[in-house]
């Protein structure tokens, strides 16, 4: 299969859906599986949902879209999103466009170091615990590592040990292991080595067992990502220092700042539930980082540099290319082949780029006309399908919910074939 595809399809979105599919299979990104499963509609199985969690009655959809012209570390990518909000899809593939025409985003991911937490009470002297602990760490390292051979064997691992003090006086000491995962996102293979250390550590430091879990605050697993946009892409110089002033009162703001990282998970999110990935360990992780400093902040910056902004974005993000859905969801896999990442590193940088996309597009909208033209004009088809009721099928004027094709400004329906690419 090619991974050299070309992710700016200008005018993508007028096409019918069918055309859309037939462009992207076009591509050669799907395999014969991935290519079926998305000319079928999509969807779950019942049989295979039954097996994915309890008490299963049925499935439950969302739509499956494409951002388009996203150019990540030089690297065109085809970002799959789950989501039912209006406007996100079409926000973040704006801003691709934009962050583009300066050359696209750049990133780096550490390696994939997640931390495994044991938990002491009533430790008795417990700095001098917190010491044998660290003095024990070859023995702590060998122990967790005799719990996942595999992972060993693959070149992953557990890495380091470090003992937290978190109240001498009640004698509370947390201690991380911290394990290299692997391509996965690791939390069963973390908890592994948490529940496989735990007598050994209270052997060493006393006191009374308590929790053996991994933390979804993986400072050691951080993402990296960097973007800038043109004044003349944004719509002018206004706009550019609209959107640095936006920064400074997310700063100052913790009202701001949870709807400034509600609008950089917007596409983040979407794309993470299209890729299976656990959206609540990565939510988790992201609003702990953003409050590490003892104030909750925003997770991304953009500042004005001549000419321009400049974004940039730090947070953990614990994703994987392997493990959880990805060998059993067949849309996983689909959505997996349409970006193309070869490690969880990559797939971090992508999901990272599409958060700091989602967030320039909002604050261009707000530092300008204002979010709701844009947002709400996407949002009234919503609301037109909901006048007509029956989800949509009722919508259709054949009467085939399927073949529902996009609106116009005009209100013209629009099913162009062979739309070229620019
Ligand atoms: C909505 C747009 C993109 C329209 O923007 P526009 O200026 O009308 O778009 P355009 O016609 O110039 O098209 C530019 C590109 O946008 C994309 N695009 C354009 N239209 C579509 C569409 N229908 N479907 C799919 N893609 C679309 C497409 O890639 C297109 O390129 P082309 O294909 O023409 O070469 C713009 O107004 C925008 O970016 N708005 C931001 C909307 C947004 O952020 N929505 C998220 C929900 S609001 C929220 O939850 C978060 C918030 C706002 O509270 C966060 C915060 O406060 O920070
Ligand atoms: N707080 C949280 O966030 C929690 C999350 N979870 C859930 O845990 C799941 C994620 O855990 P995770 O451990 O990633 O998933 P899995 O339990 O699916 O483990 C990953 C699997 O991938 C296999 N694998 C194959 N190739 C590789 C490779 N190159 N690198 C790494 N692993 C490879 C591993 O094989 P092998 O066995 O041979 O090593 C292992 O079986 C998610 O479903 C999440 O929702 C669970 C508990 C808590």
């Amino acid at each position: 299969m090619s991974q050299n595809v070309f992710s700016r399809i200008s005018g993508f979105y007028k096409r019918c859906l069918e055309d859309r599919l037939s462009a992207i299979e076009a591509l050669g990104v799907l395999d014969e599986d991935a290519r079926a499963h998305l000319a079928s509609g999509g969807g779950l199985p019942t049989a295979v949902a039954d097996r994915l969690c309890e008490n299963v009655i049925a499935t439950h959809a969302l739509p499956l879209g494409l951002a388009l012209n996203f150019r990540v570390n030089q690297r065109d990518v085809l970002v799959p999103m789950a989501v039912e909000e209006p406007s996100v899809i079409a926000a973040a593939s704006n801003a691709a466009r934009m962050v583009r025409l300066s050359g696209g985003f750049t990133g780096e991911a550490d390696p994939p170091i997640m931390t495994a937490q044991v938990q002491l009470d009533d430790v008795p002297d417990v700095d001098a615990a917190a010491s044998r602990v660290v003095a024990a760490r070859a023995s702590l390292l060998a122990a967790g590592d005799a719990a996942i051979p595999r992972m060993v064997a693959r070149g992953g691992g557990c890495r380091d040990v470090e003992a937290r003090v978190l109240s001498a006086e009640l004698g509370v000491l947390v201690v991380h292991l911290y394990v290299e995962v692997g391509d996965a996102m690791g939390a069963n293979l973390v908890d592994t080595v948490a529940e496989a250390v735990a007598p050994l550590v209270q052997r060493i430091a006393g006191g009374t067992l308590g929790l053996r879990i991994l933390s979804n605050l993986t400072v050691r697993r951080l993402v990296r990502v960097t973007a800038t946009a043109s004044d003349e892409a944004l719509g002018g110089a206004e706009v550019a220092s609209g959107i640095a002033r936006a920064i400074r009162f997310a700063e100052l703001d913790p009202y701001r700042a949870a709807t400034h990282n509600k609008g950089f998970m917007n596409g983040l999110d979407a794309t993470a539930v299209a890729l299976g990935q656990d959206f609540r360990a990565i939510e988790a992780g992201a609003h702990a980082y953003a409050a590490m400093s003892g104030r909750y902040r925003p997770l991304s910056t953009w500042e004005r540099i001549p000419g321009g902004v400049v974004g940039r974005a730090e947070l953990p993000l614990a994703v994987g290319t392997v493990g959880g859905l990805a060998e059993v969801h067949a849309g996983v896999r689909a959505a997996l082949q349409l970006v193309g990442a070869k490690s969880a590193r990559e797939l971090a940088v992508v999901l990272a780029s599409v958060g700091l996309a989602s967030n320039l597009a909002a604050l261009r909208a707000l530092a300008s006309e204002g979010i709701q033209r844009g947002h709400m004009r996407l949002h009234e088809r919503k609301r037109a399908l909901a006048a007509a009721g029956s989800g949509g099928a009722a919508a259709s004027p054949s009467g085939e919910a399927k073949r529902f094709a996009p609106e116009r400004a005009d209100g013209a329906r629009v099913v162009q074939q062979g739309e070229g690419e620019t």
